[in-house]
């Protein structure tokens, strides 16, 4: 399990390692192993230029030690000030050890020089002492990095929310170095992307308890997944009922019953109008037609809640007495606009930014910032902070929320005390018609077996994530091939969980 923390228990875990070491010790460490990967970057790739931009906090400071001893190593190696409050001890060693120093507000020519001609560039503008965004001296600093040097930033891309929720202007790294702990902007989509590469170097710092944000590895997926045992039969293993699939998308039906079936749950129970019902039938002969006694329930994909003739306002009614029933749910495109309260059992909603962005502005959960009246306005807030809108969305209806996306967020309800996950193991061809309707089926069944809905929704955004990659390795793939090849991903992950 990768596991990221707080910025609170992050700054009292760092404390807890300075009462027992000498002053300035862990940022010695910090500055070393910083200083240590930026030369093993230099191995690979030409030249010897490095410039260090140096904030006025303790991120600053790290860069200014490791600007010190890459000068002492033989680098060609430029500081720029930020601040005049910057760490003192800090640009002395590095003037000492033979660094240009430069202050970006009194030689801003100087600067955008040796930026200009940077092979290398360290950004210690903020760690986790800073907020979301960039102050314009900053912003013109980042836009003067050439697109041809690497740039490694200290601890987070300075700029973006250590807590990884708040949008704002941040310095896009090719390598991020952090200490002892990852931080949650690392994992979650506010940040991921601009972490670039994750190089943890450790000082000594102790892991706290309870971690704000995790991701699974395949190992986790293969201990945490529901494998029969020799006592199992087709009931205990899990009967998942699906409502899905109209006349008008029938095809959220099979993918849906396919992904179900394919990873493995005891059965499929399916309900809905004679097209889809044909079509389930030929594509998973074993799925049982109509109601019957389920473990848990998906509702919704290709749901049509427009549909006024009498099967589809049968299909509707299946609709709502699943979600009223005391079973686990998970819930997905057209189920979503039917609820309005919380349910008496597990539920795990999956919506994409539009979906979510859709129920925010009709539930107006607390906790959200204002936005206009327009759809348009909800789904940017929602692209924006996936996490804070799930989280409001989580709470007002004690739902587990996934937020489907490049960086897929399973986000239980703050009452919980869990922490959110956060997966990215699949290949943008993912986003292609359908996929949802694949992740939904895949999470019904984990929610039949008896996952919890943080598990149901972790494992199935990982699973499906690796799925696509197995279906076609490096390009393009559908709905179906992703479903077809669940089974395979998961053999895969139990029997090499490496
Ligand atoms: N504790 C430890 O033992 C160890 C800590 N370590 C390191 O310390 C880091 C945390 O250090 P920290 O607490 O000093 O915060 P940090 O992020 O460097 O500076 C915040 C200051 O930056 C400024 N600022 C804010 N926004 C800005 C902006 N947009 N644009 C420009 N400037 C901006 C603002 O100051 P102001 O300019 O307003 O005076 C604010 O107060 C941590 O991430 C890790 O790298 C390692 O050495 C390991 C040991
Ligand atoms: N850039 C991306 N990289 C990887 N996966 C993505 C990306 N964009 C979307 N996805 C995944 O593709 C799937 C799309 O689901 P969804 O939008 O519900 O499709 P549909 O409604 O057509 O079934 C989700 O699982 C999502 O996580």
């Amino acid at each position: 399990m990768i596991r990221a923390f707080s910025v609170d228990s992050v700054r009292r875990a760092e404390s807890a390692a300075m009462a027992d070491l000498p002053d300035g010790e862990l940022m010695q460490r910090a500055a070393t192993g910083l200083a240590e990967v930026v030369a093993a970057r230099f191995e690979q790739r030409d030249g010897d230029r490095v410039v260090a931009l140096v904030g006025s906090g303790d991120n600053g400071g790290d860069a200014a030690y490791a600007a010190a001893r890459l000068a002492a190593d033989g680098h060609n190696v430029a500081v720029v000030l930020l601040s005049d409050r910057a760490h003192e001890d800090g640009v002395e060693a590095a003037r000492g050890a033979g660094c240009v120093v430069l202050a970006a507000e009194s030689d801003p020519d100087e600067v955008t020089a040796a930026l200009g001609e940077a092979d290398v560039v360290v950004d210690g503008v903020t760690g986790i002492g800073g907020s979301a965004g960039l102050r314009e001296s900053a912003v013109r600093l980042r836009d003067a990095v050439p697109e041809t040097a690497y740039v490694v930033s200290v601890d987070l891309p300075s700029g973006s929310d250590p807590a990884g929720i708040e949008p704002g202007e941040t310095f896009f790294a090719d390598e991020t170095v952090t200490f002892s702990l990852a931080k949650p902007v690392h994992l979650l989509p506010a940040g991921e992307a601009a972490t670039g590469l994750l190089t943890v170097v450790e000082i000594g710092v102790e892991e706290p308890e309870r971690a704000a944000v995790e991701r699974l590895t395949r190992a986790d997926i293969a201990e945490m997944w529901p494998v029969p045992g020799p006592f199992d039969d087709k009931y205990t293993r899990g009967v998942l009922g699906v409502v899905a699939g109209g006349e008008r998308y029938p095809g959220a039906a099979v993918l849906a019953t396919t992904a179900a079936a394919t990873a493995g749950v005891g059965m499929v129970r399916y309900v809905g109008p004679p097209t889809p019902t044909g079509l389930v039938h030929a594509a998973v002969p074993e799925a049982v037609p109509g109601k019957g006694r389920v473990q848990a329930w998906l509702v919704g994909p290709g749901l049509d809640s427009g549909d006024r003739t009498s099967p589809g306002r049968a299909q509707l009614r299946a609709a709502e007495d699943a979600l009223g029933e005391d079973v686990p749910c998970v819930v997905d495109a057209g189920a979503l606009d039917l609820l309005s309260k919380p349910r008496s059992a597990p539920t795990l909603l999956t919506p994409h930014v539009g979906e979510l962005a859709r129920l925010a502005k009709r539930l107006r959960p607390r906790g959200l910032p204002r936005a206009g009246r327009s759809e348009a306005s909800w789904v940017q807030m929602t692209r924006e902070r996936p996490v804070l809108v799930a989280r409001a969305v989580a709470d007002r209806l004690d739902a587990t929320v996934l937020v489907k996306g490049a960086v897929t967020v399973v986000v239980p309800p703050t009452s919980t005390g869990l922490p959110v996950r956060s997966q990215s193991d699949g290949p943008a061809w993912l986003a292609t018609a359908g996929a949802g309707d694949v992740l939904a089926g895949l999470a019904g069944a984990l929610a039949a077996s008896g996952c919890s809905m943080l598990d149901t929704g972790s494992m199935a955004a990982a699973v499906h994530g690796m799925a696509a990659d197995r279906a076609n390795p490096g390009g393009p793939v559908r709905a179906l091939d992703v479903a077809l090849a669940l089974g395979r991903t998961v053999a895969g992950v139990l029997t090499e969980p490496a």
